[in-house]
């Protein structure tokens, strides 16, 4: 049995000290998988059980099973990454997590209440931040809040708080075109924490970023998980990004999108012990499950 997380990064010579604990759990044998399903169904946190989704195909063209029979329990805090190779099916699951998409079968819950709409209780990141080019900084970032009813004073004042929270508390009232690309998508997570979301939903939303905002937001990231506790379901194309920022890892598999790793990883604590992500992405166990998961995502094009 592999040693919690929190056991591997508590020991004091990272990275080297972990390399010899940081071994994948047995491949498809998730216990949680298992156990989840014995569970009644108003636990704590999000249930997903076999869960389906089937696109149908317009005219000529046949159905698509987008998913398969996923189940998946994702507990309060968890910070989970979904990986896999394009059309594996990561957006439709966060989009079925979300309420935007019907699952064609099976059911999700979130702390006992089943979804099956769009909530404040789950709130989303996309890879195009979405913001209103009308609005300032600010009041897109309380946007959400206003839509809710929320007075104005009440809403600048989480507005301010979250964009302090994100690193941009002198931008509050610039214009969104004035941001750059990465303060952009600061906005965008500042508006998604706005509404005090019980899960954070993030869709590629570094995607679009050069490699140096992408690790400065990638740690913003992790330090906002840190402060807030939050649940956070993340999808990426990036193996090194799953890898730096996830919990716990899942990796997806097409035609049909199935659920075919379910691992725990111990990166994202240890960057948050040692605030060296550079130290952390070049050792020799992050290159070694980097190397793991690359032959998991797309095994025909990458030896073992
Ligand atoms: N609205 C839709 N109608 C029909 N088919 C769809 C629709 N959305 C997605 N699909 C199909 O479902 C499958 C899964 O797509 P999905 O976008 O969820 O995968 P993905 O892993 O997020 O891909 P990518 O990484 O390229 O964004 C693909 O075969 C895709 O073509």
């Amino acid at each position: 049995m592999a040693k919690s997380n929190l056991q591997l990064c508590q020991q004091p010579e990272w990275p080297d000290s972990i390399a010899s604990n940081v071994e994948p759990q047995s491949a498809e044998a998730d216990t949680r998988i298992s156990a989840d399903l014995l569970q009644p169904a108003c636990e704590s946190g999000l249930h997903i059980r076999n869960l389906s989704v089937r696109y149908q195909g317009a005219g000529q063209h046949s159905d698509t099973l987008a998913l398969s029979q996923i189940n998946l329990h994702i507990a309060k805090g968890e910070f989970v990454v979904a990986v896999g190779a394009s059309g594996c099916g990561k957006t439709t699951l966060l989009n079925v997590i979300a309420g935007f998409t019907q699952a064609s079968a099976g059911t999700l819950s979130l702390n006992g209440a089943a979804i099956d709409s769009a909530s404040a209780n789950r709130g989303v990141v996309f890879q195009k931040h979405a913001l209103m080019p009308w609005l300032s900084v600010l009041d897109n970032v309380a946007l959400g809040l206003r839509l809710r009813g929320l007075g104005k004073k009440q809403r600048h004042a989480i507005g301010h708080e979250k964009l302090e929270q994100v690193g941009l508390k002198d931008f509050a009232h610039a214009s969104i075109w004035q941001l750059s690309g990465g303060m952009q998508q600061r906005v965008g997570i500042a508006r998604a924490l706005a509404s005090d979301p019980d899960v954070l939903l993030l869709d590629e939303p570094l995607g679009a970023l050069d490699a140096f905002t992408r690790e400065s937001i990638q740690e913003l990231l992790l330090r906002i998980w840190q402060e807030t506790r939050k649940t956070i379901f993340f999808i990426t194309h990036d193996v090194e990004e799953a890898l730096f920022l996830a919990s716990r890892l899942i990796v997806m598999s097409p035609r049909p999108g199935r659920i075919v790793q379910d691992q725990t990883l111990p990166f994202s604590q240890a960057y948050l012990q040692s605030d060296n992500a550079r130290a952390i992405k070049s050792s020799a166990p992050f290159i070694e499950w980097r190397e793991r998961v690359l032959g998991w995502v797309a095994p025909s094009v990458h030896a073992p």
